[in-house]
């Protein structure tokens, strides 16, 4: 008798019509717009989204001012606020099933991520602010020559825009929200308009955990509507966007009239450097999620790998057999690794860069297309592509989805100049034994962060950011608390 094993995780949550949260209710857009939410799965329409645009983000941006200049969430102690962030990571955490459901349901990717990433890492974010805020210091100097005391004081900024993307929804969102809360600004937050859901649910969480109105406002919409009105107006001092590097400057052209404050964590174009000394096993298990977690949606994933000759033939044939067990479908059956892509406009970017690859003379080693069997949903399979040197558009260009070109180096020299030679330094990963070499290639690649011998070992302390197009800022402990406050220099003559 054959027995059958149910892989297939019976959902407990639904998909719903997602409306803006302004001063604590939720509302309809002031002229009654929405649009479409499609399921990335079935391509279905599953519910609808009110469209904001300048009108409602005025209104948003009206009752956060007066919610950071009258309202009491400026008034509590820094204790007071820290119980409410508390209170909310508790929550989420409480509901991390449902909030990791809502998430796959939402983004299309596998019910596996947002369980163990997605999910924990939105309570997580709150928690590690909860605490942060109640230690954070002052800097003081003592100035014996004038007999003077200097220290700083800070204070939050006012009214912050948080413009956020689709592949990790809410766990960027709280990664921005809770510093800001912490630091006692007041907030309009503008999700994408491909992943409304989590950040809508979240302002329930909100609420029973004891944010007052108007602290935390939400408005849905496009980028040319709401994000632009977010843009200009005059009352919100600063931003904090994730997103494209295209986007990042229209952001910045349209908020430099108004001079606020810039946070962007921007796209990559990440190498992954694999030296000949290492045991090619480890480094495969490793450099299959860095290639295709989350459908290779994340930010820090290695999509060019560099490997050293000697092992290139050994690593490559070890590699595509492991992705080759990779199963795509379902991100619910738990049988499935990958799930889909968040929506057509992204499927469709993505399979430009498989034609431009096989224009480019590239060979498909595994994928290049989407699964057999799979008529519906956005599903690409895992793909590893070599055959393509450092000039072509696949190497060079963030493609932001299961694709991973593998290319052979000589001399670390060599790797180093190619690691290099781009517009965008978000992060790298160095595989190799030698400790002294490992350390030498970190220092001398131009990029925000640098993994040895890992990948995406997060510890929230830490500076977490780009270089050059890859963004402004860094964010993490301290430098979000940078970000979200301002430094009142105060000289006391003693
Ligand atoms: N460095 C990092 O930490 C991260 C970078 N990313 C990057 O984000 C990209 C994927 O996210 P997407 O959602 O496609 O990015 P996107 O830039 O298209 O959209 C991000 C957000 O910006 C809004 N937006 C678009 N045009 C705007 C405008 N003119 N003014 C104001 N807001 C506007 C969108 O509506 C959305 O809410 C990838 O390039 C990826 O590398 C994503 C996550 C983290
Ligand atoms: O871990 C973080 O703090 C941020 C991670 C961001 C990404 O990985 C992403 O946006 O893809």
């Amino acid at each position: 008798m054959q027995v059958q094993t149910k892989t297939v995780v019976e959902p407990i949550v639904k998909a719903f019509d997602c409306l803006h949260y302004i001063n604590g209710k939720f509302v309809e857009s002031v002229d009654g717009k929405t649009f479409n939410n499609v399921n990335p799965v079935t391509e279905e329409v599953y519910g609808t989204v009110a469209e904001g645009s300048v009108a409602d983000i005025d209104i948003a941006v009206k009752a956060a001012k007066r919610a950071f200049e009258e309202g009491p969430w400026g008034k509590k102690s820094v204790q007071e606020r820290s119980k409410i962030l508390r209170k909310v990571g508790e929550i989420l955490e409480a509901r991390q099933e449902e909030i990791a459901q809502l998430e796959s349901l939402d983004t299309g990717k596998h019910l596996k991520f947002s369980r163990h990433v997605d999910a924990p890492r939105a309570a997580a974010n709150f928690q590690f602010f909860a605490d942060y805020m109640l230690s954070v210091g002052t800097e003081a100097y003592q100035d014996e020559v004038h007999n003077a005391l200097n220290y700083g004081y800070r204070r939050p900024i006012g009214v912050v825009g948080l413009i956020q993307p689709w592949n990790l929804p809410l766990f960027l969102l709280t990664w921005k929200l809770a510093p800001a809360l912490a630091a006692g600004c007041t907030v309009v937050i503008k999700p994408s308009e491909l992943t409304p859901m989590t950040a809508t649910k979240l302002m329930e969480i909100l609420k029973e955990a004891g944010v007052p109105d108007g602290v935390v406002n939400l408005v849905h919409g496009f980028g040319p509507g709401a994000g632009s009105a977010i843009n200009k107006h005059p009352d919100i001092s600063g931003i904090g966007f994730i997103g494209q590097v295209s986007t990042g400057t229209k952001i910045m052209e349209e908020a430099a009239p108004t001079l606020k404050k810039l946070s962007f964590e921007l796209g990559g174009k990440n190498p992954n450097i694999i030296f000949a000394d290492v045991d090619i096993d480890e480094v495969v298990a490793t450099t299959i999620r860095s290639s295709f977690t989350n459908q290779g949606e994340v930010c820090v994933c290695g999509s060019r790998i560099y490997v050293e000759r000697p092992i290139y033939e050994e690593f490559l044939e070890k590699f595509a057999a492991k992705t080759r067990e990779l199963k795509v479908g379902d991100p619910f059956d738990m049988a499935n690794d990958q799930g889909a892509l968040v929506a057509k406009v992204h499927y469709d970017k993505v399979m430009s860069y498989l034609k431009i690859a096989e224009e480019e003379g590239g060979t498909f080693v595994t994928g290049g297309k989407r699964p057999e069997g799979l008529d519906k949903g956005y599903f690409i399979e895992p793909t590893i592509i070599t055959g393509l040197d450092d000039s072509s558009r696949c190497v060079r260009e963030e493609i932001f989805g299961p694709v991973v070109t593998v290319i052979p180096f000589d001399t670390e020299e060599e790797v180093i100049a190619a690691a290099n030679d781009t517009r965008v330094g978000l992060s790298n990963t160095i595989w190799t034994n030698d400790i002294r070499r490992a350390h030498r290639v970190a220092h001398k690649i131009v990029s925000g962060l640098s993994y040895i011998n890992c990948w995406f070992v997060r510890d929230l302390r830490t500076p977490f950011g780009g270089t050059k197009d890859s963004g402004i800022g860094r964010v993490g402990g301290a430098h979000s608390w940078e970000f979200y406050t301002e430094l009142t220099n105060i000289c006391v003559k003693l």
